[in-house]
């Protein structure tokens, strides 16, 4: 296995830009290929995630053409996929396999959608559940609620409201949003029980209203899309910097130095920019700009109780944080950690105690109480989860050398990170 030494640096310096948003990029390509015209995207992400997505939406024959330069110009096909049988392998991403599974139950045809294995160990029964009272024809491949999955082409009826869960992930529901527009009726989704990371579902819906859907809401609880609802180019779209890769940088900033990070600002539509108020109540010293932060050595940081329900991905980073607390730091409301690219509750709690860490954790949540002394050198287990990665390689920065096994899983979402972090690190 590959293993990255990072020595014990004392200093953050510089500044550095953002890649673009694995959660706006992977949304944009594919309400490009449902809409009608012909979509440039600005700056789109370039990862394992936003390739699967590509890959997908190549094989299923939209036209894609790389301007270079991360701009892409992508052919809108109304969501009638050329394509109508295909085999796609969608890795890990989410953002990929959720939104492409809703799409083409609904859009009909023949596809065989799959991963990586633990993909297939990450729920989506809800949005199955979901899409089924739509109509669609779905069969799981493999265990019952999991990928992969087999689609084939169904009558659909969405004149009843349906009902869908938001409480193992809001990315049923954005898949579903989506997805509706295709089926040319009114339609109404009922959200049941508490919906989880909220702030992506604005993300969903404001980058819907960019491609001329505009979705009515009652709260977080009823999701109305108008029949004549249909997806329109907006010719143009940037894509911000990822608010959840800002995170890494920004506790760079804080625990090493005087560091500005370009791609994100206040004007940011990802909810992980909230990270940064979550790292100035540990009293981080952060200035906003319009499309930057800065953020400045801070010294010794306040411990911190937080529902981190809001900021899922940049959570981990306040657990990595928290070790350089004046006391034990609680992150609640993090269930949704079991199930993503590892069990991050274990994962983040076993590797936390191999640098001496104190770490309680619950089914949603993990209590970290810093050490008195950092054991050095600790080898960081990563689980194929890229910010686990992300996350570790912070100790280093605090004059903690620390080795880092498996770092190109970065590439999901941030393949050049170390290459930028050591830009920054001394
Ligand atoms: O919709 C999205 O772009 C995402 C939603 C979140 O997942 P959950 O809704 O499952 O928490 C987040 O963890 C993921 O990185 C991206
Ligand atoms: C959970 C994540 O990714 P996804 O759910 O999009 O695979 C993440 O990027 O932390």
């Amino acid at each position: 296995m590959e293993q990255l030494h990072l020595p014990a640096y004392h200093r953050a310096q510089g500044s550095i830009t953002l890649p673009g948003s694995k959660s706006i990029s992977n949304r944009t390509l594919l309400l490009a290929a449902l809409s009608e015209g012909v979509t440039t995207i600005r700056d789109l992400l370039a990862s394992d995630d936003t390739a699967r997505m590509l890959e997908a939406l190549q094989t299923l024959g939209v036209g894609l053409e790389n301007l270079g330069n991360n701009d892409w110009v992508v052919t809108g096909c109304a969501g009638k996929f050329p394509n109508k049988q295909a085999d796609l392998f969608l890795g890990n991403a989410g953002t990929a396999f959720r939104p492409l599974t809703a799409a083409l139950a609904l859009a009909g045809g023949d596809y065989h959608l799959h991963g990586v294995a633990r993909m297939h160990e990450r729920p989506i029964g809800d949005l199955v559940d979901a899409l089924r009272q739509a109509g669609a024809e779905i069969a799981y491949l493999g265990n019952a609620g999991y990928p992969p999955l087999q689609i084939s082409t169904a009558k659909l009826d969405v004149s009843q409201p349906i009902k869908i869960r938001g409480d193992v992930s809001s990315q049923f529901l954005t898949a579903l949003l989506m997805a509706l527009p295709l089926t040319g009726q009114a339609a109404t989704i009922e959200v049941v029980g508490e919906l989880i990371s909220k702030p992506y579902i604005e993300i969903t819906l404001n980058l819907m209203q960019r491609f001329g859907v505009c979705v009515t809401r009652d709260s977080w609880q009823y999701f109305h899309i108008a029949a004549d609802a249909k997806y329109q180019s907006p010719k143009d779209i940037y894509v911000e910097g990822d608010a959840s890769s800002a995170s890494y940088f920004i506790a760079a900033g804080i625990l090493a130095g005087d560091l500005t990070v370009n791609g994100v600002g206040k004007q940011s539509i990802q909810g992980d920019i909230q990270f940064a108020e979550a790292a100035k109540s540990m009293g981080g010293k952060l200035v906003y700009g319009e499309n930057h932060v800065h953020a400045e050595l801070t010294g010794k940081l306040r411990a911190i109780d937080l529902d981190c329900n809001h900021i899922p991905d940049a959570a981990m980073t306040l657990a990595v944080m928290a070790m350089f607390a004046d006391g034990t730091s609680t992150l609640r409301n993090i269930a949704s950690w079991r199930v993503k690219e590892t069990d991050r509750i274990a994962a983040m709690a076993t590797e936390l105690r191999k640098l001496g860490a104190t770490v309680v954790e619950g089914a949603d949540f993990i209590q970290v109480t810093p050490p008195t002394h950092f054991i050095p050198n600790a080898v960081i287990d990563t689980y194929d989860d890229h910010r686990m990665a992300m996350c570790f390689s912070l100790m280093s920065l605090a004059g903690i050398p620390i080795i880092i096994n498996d770092p190109k899983c970065v590439a999901k979402t941030f393949p050049d990170y170390f290459k930028v972090f050591a830009s920054i690190a001394s």
